[in-house]
């Protein structure tokens, strides 16, 4: 069965990766990446300009339909993984890196063009815990601005991430703005910012920071993510390829996000509740599903979802 799958001039052996954030923040964790059967490639935590400590605990929790967090970015530096990803020789890498403002970012990705890396980044332009910060893709006129910086120094292959978007203007919106640049890809979607989960025993929110609101990620976002690779693969020009990411919980779900339009697909959540061995699970499963319908490549039916 063929599961490759490319971006850019990057070659995947298979379509999965993990989200960035999840088990991929330190050295260790890194390497566990690296080893693991079935996973196509690693994204990397997104990196900051200094390293930061994170929200304070509690910031992750466990519901039986996805999970809420508030990290705060926690993560050990930019140099930290701008090293690692030019050592990294086991798995292609994308570096995902986030900014406090866009000088921030202007100055780490400087030093990523000035690099010898040769792999993909991404900039996280949707992290909804950093108290204070706002969610830079909601903000067209922002987002826009700086990307217009980024490009006018930076000519390696960059992608961006984005928050999940909820009504079809926002959609076009946004597909206007990133369609005026040579991106690789567009990683949708980052978790669905600012919920809320509600202890009733305790009669307490469950995460610290910002009074409980965190991003919300797992099987309860699955729909919300299909429909937002699904809205963005019919606006982005073509070669803008979409890394889906959002609810996977099975092999029906990757092989949901294909069908939308995914050109890669990300786990985040399940990988919390599985361990890595997911991917073996998730690879069976979706290779089971292109036995029955008689597909022997991802392109036999990515995008082709029908209307009725
Ligand atoms: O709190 C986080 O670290 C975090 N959490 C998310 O759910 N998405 C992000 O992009 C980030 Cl940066």
């Amino acid at each position: 069965k063929n599961l490759k799958t490319q971006l850019a001039h990057v070659a995947f052996d298979g379509p999965l990766l993990n989200a960035s954030g999840i088990h991929c923040q330190t050295a260790d964790e890194l390497a566990d990446l690296a080893a693991t059967a079935n996973l196509g490639g690693i994204v990397t935590k997104s990196a900051t300009l200094l390293p930061r400590q994170g929200n304070e605990n509690p910031r992750y929790y466990d519901l039986a339909y996805g999970s809420i967090n508030s990290m705060g970015l926690p993560n050990l530096g930019y140099p930290f993984y701008l090293d690692y990803v030019q050592k990294e020789e086991a798995k292609p890498t994308i570096l995902s890196v986030a900014g406090l403002s866009a000088d921030d970012v202007i100055e780490v990705l400087r030093d990523v063009q000035n690099s010898d890396y040769q792999g993909l980044t991404e900039l996280n332009l949707s992290c909804p815990n950093v108290i204070g910060k706002p969610q830079t893709a909601y903000d067209f006129v922002a987002t826009r601005k700086v990307l217009e910086r980024i490009f006018e120094f930076f000519t390696k292959p960059i992608g961006v991430k984005l928050p999940p978007y909820f009504d079809l203007v926002h959609f076009d919106q946004i597909a206007a703005v990133l369609n005026d640049f040579p991106l690789t890809h567009v990683n949708t979607v980052n978790s669905v910012g600012n919920g809320l989960v509600v202890d009733i025993e305790k009669e307490q929110v469950v995460t610290k920071a910002k009074g409980g609101f965190g991003g919300l990620g797992g099987a309860m976002i699955l729909p919300t993510a299909l429909a937002n690779v699904r809205a963005l693969r019919q606006r982005l020009n073509d070669n803008i390829a979409i890394i889906g990411t959002g609810g996977v919980t099975t092999g029906a779900d990757v092989f949901a996000h294909i069908l939308c339009g995914a050109d890669m697909v990300s786990v985040g959540t399940q990988v919390i509740k599985e361990g890595l061995g997911v991917y073996d699970r998730l690879t069976q499963e979706l290779q089971d599903i292109m036995d029955e319908k008689g597909y022997t490549s991802l392109a036999d039916f990515r995008g082709k979802l029908q209307e009725l």
